[in-house]
């Protein structure tokens, strides 16, 4: 059984004049120990599924409908009472600035065993300490950290703690939303590393978001394209980086140098994001693929298998133009 399945979610964001769908019609599954990277560029409704899988979006601000499954339970229909004992347990989130949630008048030590209390009150203050130690240790950082301030520690230092509290109490799914974005290279490296070695350890499952495609060749099994709202394609890692099918993903990859190995075939896509506020009859990215035929704009093309774990929303491949 998959840890979590997300089925036909539909995320609509209520503004003063306008509903905008930042997420649509959307169906993905992660089994257990798959760490999955959910990429495209900015706009195009990552957050905006975490959050929502997450149940952290305010109903005064956000319309959720479908269905997520979190080990085999519908999350969307929990009480706030069976919510509240799944975060952190079952569910946990680290946010790009999640090191700003810290409180900058505690020590990073008191703050942990607060958080940690909020959950487990059974261990006695002594054995919070030893145990959140440890888990310093294993994001890499050495135990005087627990008597230090935030403003003592570096950037990546307070992304490494983030990283410790959302591992707290050992959570199936973790979900990094740019977790590591804002980090410079060498320390955004060490501490993927750091996370996969811990997966093994904690048998946590990772959902990665990110707008880079090479945080995802390096440290994911499978991956998730993502545009407009909607998924475009997905598959293993090894198939949909090594042999993209949609041009969306095409494009995505000779955007980035270390894909195309010379700097000079770099490539932009040229265009933006649609209008997400207006219905759209063809396929979201129609306005920007240079492949553009009538039926794209006509008809939202449907998910096509192919071999492997590897699926496709695109008019070129697979259906009636391709047979
Ligand atoms: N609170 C909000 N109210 C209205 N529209 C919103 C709100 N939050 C996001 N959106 C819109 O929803 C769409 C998806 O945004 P989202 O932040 O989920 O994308 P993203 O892929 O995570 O991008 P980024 O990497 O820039 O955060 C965008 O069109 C955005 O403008």
């Amino acid at each position: 059984m998959p840890i979590l399945q997300v089925k036909n979610l539909n995320v609509t964001y209520q503004t003063k004049n306008k509903q905008i769908t930042a997420v649509n019609k959307v169906n993905f599954s992660i089994n257990e120990q798959d760490s999955i990277g959910i990429v495209g560029e900015s706009g195009s409704g990552k957050s905006t599924l975490a959050m929502a899988i997450l149940r952290l979006l305010p109903n005064r601000i956000a319309t959720v409908e479908g269905e997520v499954y979190l080990n085999g339970k519908d999350f969307l229909k929990l009480s706030d009472e069976e919510l509240t004992k799944k975060r952190w347990k079952e569910i946990a989130v680290v946010f790009q600035k999640a090191m700003n949630a810290l409180s900058p008048v505690h020590k990073i030590g008191s703050q942990m065993v607060d958080i940690f209390q909020i959950h487990d009150k059974q261990l006695s203050k002594k054995e919070i300490k030893n145990r959140m130690i440890d888990l310093l240790e294993m994001v890499n950082l050495p135990p005087r950290v627990y008597n230090l301030y935030p403003f003592e520690l570096s950037g990546g230092m307070l992304q490494r703690v983030s990283i410790a509290i959302s591992l707290m109490h050992n959570p199936k799914l973790l979900i990094l939303d740019e977790a590591t974005t804002a980090l410079d290279v060498v320390t955004q490296g060490q501490i993927l590393e750091n996370i996969m070695e811990l997966e093994k350890n904690f048998n946590t499952t990772r959902m990665m978001i990110t707008h880079d495609m090479s945080v995802v060749a390096s440290s994911c099994k499978k991956v998730v394209v993502m545009y407009g709202g909607h998924i475009l394609e997905s598959g293993l890692v090894k198939d949909v980086l090594k042999n993209p099918k949609h041009p969306y993903t095409k494009g995505l990859l000779e955007s980035l140098p270390s894909f195309t190995g010379e700097k000079n075939n770099i490539r932009g896509i040229p265009g933006s994001l649609p209008d997400l506020s207006s219905p759209m009859k063809g396929c979201v990215f129609a306005n920007r693929c240079e492949h553009v035929m009538d039926i794209c704009r006509e008809k939202l093309p449907s998910e096509v298998a192919l071999p492997g774990e590897h699926k496709i929303s695109c008019h070129l491949i697979g259906g009636e133009l391709d047979d």
